[in-house]
């Protein structure tokens, strides 16, 4: 079974046993006195654990998705088990190819019968990347980047989900900043959990090229290697879905792109022309949304754009989807993020009178989350300086002060 890439194991779960993790890990621990009332430690007291970050692999199309794991359970017959094997046990779910409500209920009941406790109960917050197709996104550029959902799983005590023990599990989640009521269930509505699932992906699929069916085998027997069942009805499409995204990262000619949208126009470059930088202002387009792929790990990375240029009286700024499309060009090819950082920066400066622009690209990588370090929550700046804004540190510091605005109206 194949399931090592660059010497890491990324799908460990398809060997791991939950009887071996938490068979050593069962302590005994007594309940109430013999004459008290009520549930506490080893018979009957909620245990819960919190916030716990786990990554998964979609089995509709492969990209990684993130979990926030909650668990709880209810001890009995004496004894509790290592609080770190609730984790562990997720985890060994959670690095197979997933689906969340499949992942919550394998997860549940694996602990049920491990631990055979008087119940589990289990709360997933999943966040699936939404990669756009090439062609949608040049149409569109306010796309969604992030799907969310939650799934619940229960089992004994947890089985009904009117049972009082779930209020109690829910307001302690509560207390974390869950608030159940005003999260979007699925099941209540037919929204698909994975983005390629979705009516517009399938249109937009439609109209572009049959993908590659040598890839497509390729792809499969990836699935087989795994130990997966490539003909499970959740699997058909996969390999399909998975090689169109991949085909998004084709080369593709920069000028047929943007229709010749790059000859002159604006501000033009003229090199001959003296610049008093005294009666320009600095114009800031911010938060250009831009989506990626990571060249060392076929990941996608994500985020956005803020771009920096002096611009004289009297004309205007550079089309702000001309400056979008740019992005999105650099975007949609197998990169690192500092070169999509300087590759804006030197397509933007020929528009403009002496070259002078600033680039910030700010993103979250899949590859820091999904595999190796698994970075959760972290994010990544890569600047490009080119010309009078490496020299004028006032108005590099304006600039930075507008992203830095620009970041905290965006919440983040
Ligand atoms: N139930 C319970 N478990 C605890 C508490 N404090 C620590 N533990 C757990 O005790 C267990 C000890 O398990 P071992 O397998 O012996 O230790 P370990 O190898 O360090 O385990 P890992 O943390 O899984 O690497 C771990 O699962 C800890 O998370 C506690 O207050 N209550
Ligand atoms: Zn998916």
């Amino acid at each position: 079974m194949i399931t090592y890439i660059e010497g890491i194991d990324i799908f460990p779960g398809y060997r791991q046993k939950v009887k071996d993790i938490v068979e050593g890990a069962l302590f005994p621990e007594a309940g109430l006195e013999n004459n008290r009332i009520g549930h506490a430690g080893g018979a009957g007291g909620l245990v819960i654990v919190r916030d716990l970050d786990l990554y998964s692999y979609c089995e509709s199309c492969l990209l990684p998705f993130q979990i926030k794991c909650h668990v709880g359970y209810v001890p009995s017959g004496q004894r509790v088990v290592g609080l770190s094997k609730l984790s562990r046990v997720a985890d060994v779910f959670a690095k197979r190819l997933q689906e969340p409500q499949r992942l919550a209920d394998e997860v549940c009941s694996a602990l049920y019968q491990g631990i055979k406790p008087a119940g589990v109960a289990l709360v997933l917050q999943c966040t699936h990347i939404h990669f756009p197709d090439i062609e949608s996104v040049f149409l569109e550029s306010s796309q969604q980047a992030w799907l969310k959902t939650l799934v619940l799983s229960g089992s004994g005590i947890f089985d009904d989900r009117n049972a009082d023990v779930w209020s109690d599990f829910f307001c302690l989640l509560k207390f974390k900043g869950i608030e159940i009521e005003k999260v979007h269930l699925r099941g209540s509505s037919d929204q698909w959990w994975c983005p390629s699932l979705s009516a517009l992906s399938a249109k937009v699929s439609s109209k572009t090229v049959p993908v590659n069916p040598a890839m497509v085998t390729s792809v499969s027997s990836i699935l087989k290697s795994l130990g997966e069942d490539s003909s499970r009805k959740e699997l058909t499409g996969t390999p399909g879905r998975f090689v169109k995204w991949l085909l998004n990262f084709q080369s593709i000619d920069m000028d047929v792109k943007l229709n010749g949208s790059l000859s002159g126009g604006i501000d033009s470059f003229d090199p001959d022309r003296e610049v008093n930088f005294k009666d320009r202002q600095i114009h800031c387009e911010l938060n250009l949304p831009f989506w990626s792929q990571c060249e060392h790990h076929i990941l996608p990375f994500h985020g956005v754009v803020h771009i920096g240029y002096f611009i004289s009286e009297g004309f205007d700024p550079i089309a702000k989807s001309l400056v979008q499309s740019i992005v999105h060009f650099y975007g949609f090819k197998l990169q690192v993020q500092e070169r999509l950082t300087r590759q804006i920066a030197e397509t933007i400066a020929p528009l403009l009178l002496g070259g002078h622009v600033i680039v910030v690209v700010e993103a979250s990588h899949t590859c820091m989350i999904s595999r190796g370090i698994e970075k959760f929550g972290s994010s990544t700046a890569t600047v490009a300086v080119l010309g009078h804004f490496s020299t004028d540190l006032a108005a590099k510091a304006m600039f930075f002060q507008s992203v830095a605005s620009a970041t905290t109206s965006r919440g983040q």
